[in-house]
């Protein structure tokens, strides 16, 4: 049987576009996958044409692939299937706006957008257009989350009552990011939050509220942040959150009906200091049997293990490790490129693994903790009204 194909434009040629690109082009057999494929049929640039052409050229795109200098004729062509929009946090909620309202589907990279609000009406803008819409998470996508969510949903861990997920980079902050850069930059809704805390969130979020049936999920009841702003910027370079989800516990359980999380992210200070995980795991999912760890870094995970609890004297606690390898040496990306594919061949408008509903509630939670950190960003930037020129 063909397989089903995807016809990709690319919105930007940064970093991420580079490596999405990367596993784009990967041959999906490798991956075990015969039943969707990728082709990219344009790519735009907001600086101009010809860097959009040598970005084709640099990354060994086939022919033919368009070359153009504006977000605007690419979401015009009508050959694109879906736009992959991999510019700054700042600018998702105007870039998807601009894909949806040209009528095409969208794979945004996190974070979401800047704010719920935001979210919320490009979540409208999808279901009003009768388009797909996803949020980049990709490491949702790899084998090992699948596992890890399958385990739990499984009981293999029991009730779980605890998650800690840390993802910290240990950076010499001026030195590396300075004030321009989009990881501490203001005006690109940078910080450590929107970049590297949302793994954390996704990891306490995958584990202690995906895993429960749709219908019984709910956002979490309290949530308490502290954030510490870079001196240079005020952007966050480091925040902790720690949040309460209500549980589904029976009512003849003696456990207290709720679970707790602690996200935490840090651009001074390591997940892992060393090498190899010297530090421990960046995720404990602890249950009233055991615990699931997951070694870092949490964006790109290769090993997790799953310790049952020791019950008796004689008894040792059961530990088993699991390794997960990215098969033709990709990056890991191209497992969530596969599930857009799967959807759009399906006429699905949202992913069941990152479903519109929980991105925003993800926001709304960022949203918290920048209200209580003080944190905010320029008000075009949080604008919800489109379009607006940035
Ligand atoms: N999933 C993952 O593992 C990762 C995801 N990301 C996410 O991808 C997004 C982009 O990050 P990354 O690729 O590292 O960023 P880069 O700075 O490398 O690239 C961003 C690109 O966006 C375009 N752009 C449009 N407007 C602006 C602007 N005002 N300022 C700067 N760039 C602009 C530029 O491309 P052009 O000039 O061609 O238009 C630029 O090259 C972020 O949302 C980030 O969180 C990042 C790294 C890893
Ligand atoms: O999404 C990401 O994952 C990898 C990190 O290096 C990067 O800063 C971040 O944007």
């Amino acid at each position: 049987m063909a397989s089903y194909n995807v016809r990709w434009g690319i919105m930007a040629t940064g970093g991420i576009a580079t490596t999405f690109v990367r596993d784009l082009l990967t041959d999906p057999k490798v991956r075990g996958a015969s039943d969707v494929s990728h082709t990219i049929v344009a790519v735009a640039s907001s600086s101009s044409a010809s860097r959009a052409e040598e970005f084709i050229v640099d990354k060994a795109i086939p022919r033919p692939c368009a070359a153009y200098g504006s977000y605007e004729e690419l979401v015009a062509d009508s050959s694109v299937d879906v736009i992959y929009v991999a510019t700054p946090h700042s600018h998702h909620f105007q870039n998807s706006m601009l894909a949806l309202e040209a009528g095409k589907h969208v794979l945004c990279e996190k974070a979401f957008t800047v704010n719920a609000a935001q979210a919320k009406i490009l979540c409208e803008t999808a279901k009003k257009k009768n388009l797909f819409l996803m949020e980049a998470v990709w490491t949702r996508y790899f084998p090992l989350s699948v596992q890890v969510r399958d385990l739990i949903k499984q009981g293999a861990i029991g009730e779980v009552l605890r998650v800690i997920a840390d993802n910290s980079t240990g950076d010499d902050v001026e030195k590396i990011w300075g004030t321009a850069h989009r990881m501490v930059n203001k005006d690109l809704a940078g910080g450590a939050l929107l970049d590297l805390g949302i793994y954390s969130l996704t990891w306490v979020f995958q584990t202690l509220y995906h895993t429960l049936p749709v219908t019984q999920r709910k956002p979490p009841s309290a949530i308490s942040a502290h954030i510490t702003p870079y001196h240079l910027t005020g952007a966050d370079e480091a925040t902790t959150i720690l949040l309460s989800f209500p549980t589904t516990t029976p009512s003849n359980s003696t456990h207290p009906g709720e679970s707790q999380a602690v996200a935490m992210t840090h651009l001074r200070v390591a997940t892992d200091p060393g090498e190899d995980n010297s530090a421990g795991p960046a995720v404990r999912i602890q249950g009233t049997k055991g615990e699931i760890q997951v070694d870092g870094p949490v964006w790109r995970p290769e090993r997790y293990r799953v310790i049952s609890k020791k019950t008796g004297d004689s008894e040792a606690s059961g530990i088993k490790e699991v390794h997960c390898s990215f098969p033709g040496n990709g990056h890991g990306m191209y497992w969530e490129a596969d599930e857009v594919a799967r959807c759009l061949r399906d006429g699905k408008l949202e992913s069941e693994s990152m479903p519109w509903e929980e991105s925003i509630v993800i926001m709304e939670v960022m949203d918290e903790a920048r209200r209580q950190g003080g944190l905010t960003y320029p008000e075009s930037i949080e604008s919800t009204s489109y379009p607006l020129k940035l």
